[in-house]
């Protein structure tokens, strides 16, 4: 089968919904943020140092592409995947797109004591939340076939629920 792509804010658990999505389906799981650390053997704020935002979005869409050739894969995907509309095309064309839309208050819950996300090294986490959230909602939504309210439930439930959404989607798109 296709690809699983899943997208959504920093701490919306598509690496960890990911990661049991593809357990309980048997199908290999690879995560984007990992693959770039795995390959340039440095951490994403690293590399966000060297080589600024826009380095980081190029080996985003490298890793995309290379990620999402062979099928049966779990993708779990960075926060700002979509901000690169190549990305956005790339992942529409080559697997169903999941997004994990999650409240700001929860998504600030759960990344407040990370200190691996670099665009979250500011004063004030919770407003940058809010302004990410805000603007890439829209492009979240644009490239997603599926869009589930990610807040509530732990991650087996989320990923029952994904696996329901699925079937529903299989049944839409197959209908003639
Ligand atoms: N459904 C959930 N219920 C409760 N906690 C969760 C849930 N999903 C994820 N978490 C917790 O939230 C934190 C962030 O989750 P995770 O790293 O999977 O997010 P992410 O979407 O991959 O973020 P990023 O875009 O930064 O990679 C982790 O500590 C994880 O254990
Ligand atoms: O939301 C973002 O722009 C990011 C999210 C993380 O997954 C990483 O991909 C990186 O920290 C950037
Ligand atoms: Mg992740």
């Amino acid at each position: 089968m296709s690809c699983l792509i899943l997208i959504g804010m920093m701490g919306a658990g598509k690496t960890t919904v990911g990661k049991e999505l593809a357990r309980r389906r048997r199908m290999r799981f690879a995560d984007c943020d990992q693959a770039i650390v795995a390959r340039t053997g440095v951490s994403i704020p690293t590399i966000f140092e060297l080589e600024g935002e826009a380095g980081f979005r190029r080996r985003e869409t490298q890793m995309i592409d290379e990620l999402t050739r062979e099928p049966d894969l779990v993708l779990a995907t960075g926060g700002g995947v979509v901000v690169t509309p190549l990305n956005r095309e790339l992942m529409r064309e080559r697997g169903i797109v999941i997004y994990l839309d999650v409240p700001t208050q929860v998504l600030f819950e759960r990344t407040r004591h990370d200190r691996n996300r670099p665009l979250l090294q500011v004063e004030n986490p919770r407003q940058r939340i809010e302004e990410l959230h805000r603007a890439r909602d829209p492009l979240y939504r644009e490239t997603a076939h599926i869009i589930l309210a990610g807040g509530r439930g732990n991650p087996c439930n989320m990923v029952r629920q994904i696996e329901e959404a699925l079937a529903r989607y299989k049944a839409d798109t197959c209908r003639p």
